[in-house]
């Protein structure tokens, strides 16, 4: 992971030492369902608890020699403990303790993620709410065409990470499995009610079925919702990016006091948030395609998949951290040149409310194609020579000042947005 973009909590939970617990609250969880179910004596869980040495330093060292990384953290977080060390471990294959902890970084991580979703969700509807009257341009292909409440953008990214949160919800329940069902994954050296038992101490549930691992597919739904979530973040980058360009200027992203803009023109304020808002996504995105890759294991597993799990979960979950964390601050802090915003809508003098005049012609009589060619033609004219399409439309119909006001209203495209906000209460 990248340091400047890495934030605590998360930063922690993904250190060498914080994965070695996890190891061992696995198999401390094995030794004290043992001892429940009365395989091991009593106090063997509590003399192992206290007894055990995690010592990162000593395990890489030993790691060195046995180039096994499990056999190394079990050597040494063995080797001050007396005869409950024949109880550490037993039965159990290295994935069993590596899943399992895995589905415990995983979930944990996720929760602090989540938290941050929910937060990033609350200021898109506030915001949704602030600027729902507010009118804008809504643009098509990046072109013109017809007003819209600004509001409404944001109302649609917060409906977009709702359904993000219902996700990562459904995401995390999947991934709140462990396995502790032996080598190739059918209890042959452990019985199921201990892993049963320990897995419950854990707060998770045996996967229904696991080879020696516990199937990727459950990895990659958590992976490919993040990067949906890291999408969704891109999309209210991309559009802010769009909106401060300068020839439109209706928003600009926080400028703090004593930043600067660029090193040779003092006079720039630049997008950098949302624009590396965009590239994180860019990265975020570029893991589902190793998280698919990693379904695919050799029969009852090979061991492919570890090293890019050493990268991606981490890097993964700390980038979208990150990402939740600034587009909050980004959305809360966005400045809106309303004047702008409205002063838009009447670039094209009017051209934008051409299929309000379409309408109106039809009511009068005119069929539709009639209307079409009618409005096109003269639409096509004020595109070229840049006149007003107001003036002309008034002229060659000859609407009454009234019609003419009616028609061109950006209000009126507000009209039925109550019924779409009505949703979110
Ligand atoms: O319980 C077992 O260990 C069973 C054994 N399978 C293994 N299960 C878990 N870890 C294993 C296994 N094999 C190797 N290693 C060690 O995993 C480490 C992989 O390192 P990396 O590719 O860098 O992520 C690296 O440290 C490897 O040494 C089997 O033969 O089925």
């Amino acid at each position: 992971m990248v340091e400047r973009y890495a934030l605590e909590p998360l930063k922690s939970h993904w250190t060498l030492e914080s994965q070695y617990k996890r190891w061992l609250e696995v198999e401390l969880a094995v030794i004290r369902a043992y001892e429940e179910l009365k395989v091991a004596p009593k106090g063997t869980y509590e003399r192992a608890k206290k007894n055990s040495y995690l010592n990162v330093e000593e395990i890489l060292e030993t790691e060195k020699v046995v180039d096994h990384d499990v056999i190394a953290f079990i050597k040494v977080t063995t080797s001050k403990m007396g005869d409950e060390s024949r109880y550490f471990h037993f039965g159990l294959t290295s994935s069993d303790v590596v899943d399992t902890a895995n589905s415990l970084a995983l979930l944990r991580a996720t929760r602090y993620i989540y938290a941050e979703l929910e937060n990033l969700h609350e200021v898109l509807l506030k915001k949704a709410f602030e600027y729902k009257k507010l009118p804008t341009i809504g643009r098509t292909h990046g072109v013109h065409a017809e007003p819209t409440s600004f509001g409404l953008k944001y109302l649609s990214w917060a409906a977009e990470i709702e359904r993000n949160i219902e996700r990562l919800k459904n995401a995390m329940d999947e991934i709140s499995v462990g396995k502790l069902s032996g080598a190739v994954g059918n209890y042959a050296n452990i019985d199921p009610e201990v892993e049963k038992l320990a897995l419950s101490y854990l707060s998770l549930k045996p996967v229904k079925v696991a080879t020696q691992v516990i199937p990727r597919d459950i990895h990659a739904n958590l992976i490919n919702v993040f990067a949906l979530i890291a999408s969704a973040i891109e999309r209210i980058a991309v559009e802010i990016r769009h909106l401060q360009k300068t020839e439109t200027l209706e928003v600009q992203e926080p400028f703090k006091k004593g930043q600067r803009g660029s090193s040779a023109m003092p006079h720039k304020k630049n997008p950098i948030l949302c624009e590396r808002l965009t590239g994180m996504s860019r990265v975020i995105r570029s893991y589902v395609n190793s998280a698919l890759e990693n379904i695919v294991l050799w029969h009852e597993r090979d061991i492919s998949h570890s090293s890019v799990e050493r990268y991606m979960f981490p890097d993964i979950t700390m980038t979208l951290f990150y990402m939740i964390k600034k587009a909050t601050y980004l959305i809360e802090n966005l400045t809106v040149f309303e004047d702008n915003v409205v002063k838009n809508i009447d670039k094209t003098k009017g051209l934008v409310y051409s299929q309000r005049v379409l309408l109106k012609l039809v009511e009068k009589g005119y069929t539709r194609e009639e209307a079409y060619k009618e409005v096109q033609k003269i639409a096509l004219k004020c595109w070229e020579n840049k006149s007003s399409f107001k003036n002309e439309v008034k002229n060659y119909f000859k609407f009454s000042q009234e019609e003419i006001d009616e028609i061109f209203n950006p209000e009126y495209y507000l009209r039925n947005i109550d019924v779409i906000y009505e949703r979110f209460k």
